[in-house]
């Protein structure tokens, strides 16, 4: 038996009524709070930023899982910290000294997450591996939700499983991007551990259910 975490993506929720939303993760079987932050260069889109995450704070009862898709992410690690985060998740392709940037989150307290686009090779991790308490593979190009499953993801997740084995380290793998029942079972086969889903939770006539769904899904 697994224990798969399921973390909904509140960019999907409805920003009119998000407290409803927020407390709708915090009674639902969900174990984390997905928080996308977007700044419109590393990706087209821009989400939101300091304010909402606090308001989102304030009011979450779980873990806050922090997904930034911004460029120099080093110069927020302290905000976010401050903020409330407990996984602070960077990208790959926007750190040119990604052992410095997981070191400063890790110096702040939270555990230290780097993301990697679909075409980002996981080889490319296997020297910071030991230092990396969560690898986040993108099953969408980065930047908006309600997109399609990348098919590819399931062998990065097995290639990257092997690697995290053969070196030893207790990294989390999290999959991002077009999540549903129709592919949960099969990326918790290949060595999911934390499935992120935005629209699949959030476009359902009852997300809590679906969460329920999701969570019985991957046991
Ligand atoms: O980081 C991102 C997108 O860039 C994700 O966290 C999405 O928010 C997931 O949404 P769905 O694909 O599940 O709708
Ligand atoms: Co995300």
């Amino acid at each position: 038996m697994s224990n798969t975490l399921i973390a909904p993506s509140v960019l999907a929720a409805d920003f009119a009524n998000l407290q409803r939303d927020i407390e709708m993760i915090n009674n639902s079987d969900a174990d984390w709070f997905h928080i996308d932050v977007m700044d419109g260069v590393f990706v087209p889109n821009i989400s939101f930023g300091m304010p909402v995450i606090k308001a989102i704070a304030k009011h979450a009862k779980k873990p806050l899982d922090v997904h930034l898709m911004i460029v120099d992410p080093d110069r927020y690690i302290k905000t976010f910290a401050e903020l409330g985060s407990n996984v602070l998740t960077v990208h790959y392709e926007a750190c040119p000294h990604l052992h410095r940037t997981l070191q400063a989150i890790k110096a702040e307290g939270m555990q230290a997450g780097v993301a990697l686009n679909p075409h980002t090779n996981v080889s490319l991790l296997e020297d910071t591996i030991q230092d990396i308490d969560l690898v986040c593979l993108m099953s969408v190009n980065p930047g908006f939700g309600g997109q399609s499953y990348i098919e590819n993801t399931y062998n990065k997740v097995a290639q990257l499983k092997a690697m995290i084995k053969a070196k030893g380290a207790s990294t989390r793998i999290e999959i991002d991007g077009g999540v549903t029942n129709k592919n949960a079972k099969q990326l918790v086969d290949a060595g999911a551990d934390v499935l992120v889903a935005g629209s699949y939770v959030f476009g359902s006539e009852n997300p809590t259910e679906t969460v329920k769904g999701l969570k019985e899904l991957v046991k």
